[in-house]
């Protein structure tokens, strides 16, 4: 898989986050996408997973040299971020079977241990409005990287946790970025800095 942007710019009505900006992510690579708070991070994983448009330039997904229809690209990709939220009437069981009915588990993955291992074992029944922001931030987690996806987007993947969280994200993350493109959007240098030093500070592309 690679994707590559090209000449992508985006305008909001007040201000340009970015304009002719041009990258290319590979598999098997991880990528930290920096850059101060409203620099627009969070609006290039948006435009990256379709979600947004840019105000120009293009997003291309390749595989085996062949181009993946737009309309296919979120077959591709598995998403970590704060707006992307969990079904608060499931039970992490019940996203558990949901996620598993479209995704198969990470080659390197076996679920209920990811889910001790996040010191979640007691609350598999528990619906999610009953968790703390934390216990939703590593459930997140564990459903962005324990399935398959050949592009891996994590916005700000730490929020929320506290200093085992971190600890325990930093071991996950580990076995999770091999086989597949994985972007980091963020400004946390303790992030990303374990698992890659390809760093694009989206300011020095304005
Ligand atoms: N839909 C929108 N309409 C207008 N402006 C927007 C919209 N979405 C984002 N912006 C603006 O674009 C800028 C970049 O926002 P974005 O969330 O992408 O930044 P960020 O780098 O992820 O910030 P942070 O580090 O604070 O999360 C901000 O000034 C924000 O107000």
């Amino acid at each position: 898989m690679e994707i590559k942007l090209t000449n992508l710019s985006k305008k909001f009505v007040s201000n340009t986050l970015f304009k002719g900006l041009n990258a290319t992510f590979l598999t098997n690579k991880a990528y930290a996408i920096t850059g101060s708070n409203g620099s627009g991070k969070s609006t290039l994983l948006k435009i990256i997973a379709g979600y947004i448009a840019p105000s120009s330039g293009s997003v291309n997904f390749t595989e085996n040299e062949i181009l993946v229809p737009k309309d296919n690209h979120f077959q591709h990709i598995n998403i970590c971020a704060p707006y992307l939220d969990l079904v608060e009437e499931f039970t992490l069981a019940e996203h558990i079977e949901f996620h598993s009915k479209f995704k198969k588990v990470y080659f390197d993955s076996d679920l209920l241990e990811e889910i001790d291992k996040a010191q979640l074992s007691d609350s598999l029944n528990k619906p999610v409005q009953e968790f703390s922001s934390g216990m939703k931030q590593r459930l997140k987690i564990i459903l962005a990287t324990c399935y398959h996806s050949n592009v891996l987007l994590l916005d700000e993947p730490t929020s929320h946790l506290d200093k085992a969280g971190k600890e325990w994200y930093n071991e996950l993350i580990k076995g999770k970025i091999n086989e597949r493109i994985t972007l980091f959007f963020s400004n946390d240098e303790q992030e990303f800095t374990r698992f890659t030093d390809n760093l694009i500070n989206i300011e020095q592309l304005k």
